[in-house]
C-alpha cells in the first residue's frame, strides 16, 4: 500500500514538474543572450524601478545577479540549467495584479542591493546568500492574488494542506518542486550537506514573508538592534542572530515598494489595491461575506489613510532598525517618511 502511495506521489511530482517546467527552446534562447552589467540594469540602486525592463531584461538581470554574486562558479551551476530554472520560476507566477513575477524580481533585486551595499553578504556567506536570492525569486510562487485568510474562509485545497502560513507553505512547496524538476536542478552539484543547508534557509526565508511571522520575530530583532546598533562580524558567528536578520531582510525586501520614490510607490500601491479589491469582490460574490475595509472597493477613499497605518504599524519599525544597522540603508527610511507625507496629503484631500 505504501509503495503504491509512493508511486502515486512520484507520478504526481513528475506530472507537476512536466507542466511547471519551461521549454528547452526558451531556455536555449535565454542562454544565447548577452548579459549586460549590473550598472546597465541599475541593480545596485535601492531606488530601482523595473518599469522600463522587458521580461527578457528581468531574466538577464537575474543572470547578472547570479554572475556577480559568483554563484555559478562557487556552486558549479550549469548555466543552461540556470536559464531553464529562471524561466520555470517566472512561468509559475500567475498573471495576477500584484503578486506576479515582477514583484518577485523586485524583491530579489532589493536583496541583491542590500547584501552588496552593506557588505552583509560576508556575514551570511555564499550558501545563505544563494538561499536568500532563490528565496526572494520563489517567495510568492503560484500566488492566486488572495491572502491566507481567504484560503481559510474559502476552505481552499491549500488551506486543507496548511492551516498556518497557508500561502507561504505552498510557495515553498512550489519552489522545491521546481528545484527538483528535471533540467531545472540548479543545486544538483552541491554536496548533500550544502543542499540540506540551502533548503533549510530557503524554507525559513519563504515562511518569514508571512507578516504574522514577521510580527512574532520583530521585537527580538528590535531589542538586539537597540543594544548592538551595528551588524558586527560577531553576528556571523551567531546562527540565531543570522536567522533573525535573514527573516527581517526578507520582510524588508518584500515590502520595499514603500521605500521607493513616490511615482513607484504610488503605482505599486494601485496594484496592491487592485488585487485586494478583487479578493473583496470574490468574498462578496462567491463567499457571501463582507470583506474587510482594505479589500472593500466601496471603501476605496480610505486607501491613503490605510497606507499611513501600514507605514506606521508595519514599515517604519523595520526600516528604522535597518537604518540604525547600516547608514547605506538610510535613504530607504527617508523615502518611507516622504511617501508617508504624500499619503497624508491624499488622505486630507479625500
Ligand atoms: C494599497 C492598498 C491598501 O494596502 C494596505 C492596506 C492596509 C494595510 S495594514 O497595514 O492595515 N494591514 C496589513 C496586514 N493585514 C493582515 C491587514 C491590513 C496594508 C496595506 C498594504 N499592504 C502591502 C503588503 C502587501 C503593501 C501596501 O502597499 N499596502
Amino acid at each position: 500500500k505504501a509503495i503504491t502511495a509512493m508511486a502515486k506521489q512520484s507520478v504526481t511530482l513528475d506530472v507537476l514538474s512536466y507542466h511547471a517546467s519551461a521549454s528547452i527552446d526558451d531556455a536555449q534562447r535565454l542562454r544565447s543572450l548577452r548579459i549586460p552589467s549590473s550598472a546597465h540594469f541599475s541593480l545596485h540602486e535601492l531606488s530601482f524601478d523595473d518599469i522600463d525592463l522587458t521580461d527578457d531584461d528581468t531574466l538577464r538581470a537575474c543572470l547578472r545577479m547570479f554572475l556577480d554574486l559568483d554563484f555559478i562558479e562557487r556552486f558549479h551551476i550549469d548555466y543552461g540549467v540556470l536559464c531553464r530554472w529562471l524561466l520555470s520560476v517566472k512561468k509559475n507566477y500567475r498573471n495576477v495584479t500584484y503578486h506576479n513575477w515582477r514583484h518577485a524580481f523586485n524583491v530579489a533585486q532589493m536583496m541583491f542591493s542590500i547584501l552588496t551595499d552593506t557588505q552583509w553578504w560576508q556575514i551570511f556567506g555564499e550558501l545563505e546568500c544563494l538561499a536568500l536570492i532563490i528565496g526572494c525569486l520563489c517567495h510568492d510562487l503560484d500566488h492566486r492574488g488572495t491572502n491566507n485568510s481567504f484560503q481559510i474562509k474559502a476552505s481552499s485545497p491549500l488551506a486543507q494542506l496548511y492551516s498556518t502560513s497557508t500561502m507561504e507553505h505552498h510557495h515553498f512547496d512550489q519552489c522545491l518542486m521546481i528545484l527538483n524538476s528535471p533540467g531545472n536542478q540548479i543545486l544538483a552539484n552541491l554536496s548533500s550537506e550544502d543542499y540540506e543547508k540551502v533548503v533549510k534557509v530557503l524554507e525559513d526565508a519563504i515562511l518569514s514573508t508571512d507578516l504574522a511571522v514577521y510580527f512574532s520575530k520583530r521585537n527580538a530583532f528590535l531589542d538586539i538592534v537597540s543594544s548592538d546598533k551595528t551588524v558586527t562580524p560577531a553576528w556571523g558567528e551567531c546562527e540565531e542572530r543570522r536567522a533573525l536578520l535573514r527573516a527581517m531582510l526578507m520582510t524588508a525586501c518584500d515590502l520595499a515598494a514603500i521605500t521607493k520614490p513616490w511615482p513607484v510607490e504610488r503605482r505599486v500601491a494601485a496594484l496592491v489595491a487592485g488585487e485586494f479589491f478583487r479578493q473583496g469582490d470574490l468574498e462578496k460574490q462567491n463567499l457571501n461575506l463582507t470583506p474587510i475595509d482594505i479589500m472593500n472597493r466601496d471603501k476605496e477613499d480610505q486607501l491613503p489613510s490605510m497606507q499611513v497605518k501600514f507605514i506606521d504599524t508595519i514599515c517604519l519599525p523595520i526600516y528604522e532598525a535597518f537604518a540604525v544597522l547600516h547608514s547605506s540603508l538610510q535613504p530607504m527610511l527617508d523615502r518611507v517618511k516622504s511617501n508617508r507625507a504624500h499619503w497624508i496629503e491624499l488622505a486630507n484631500e479625500a
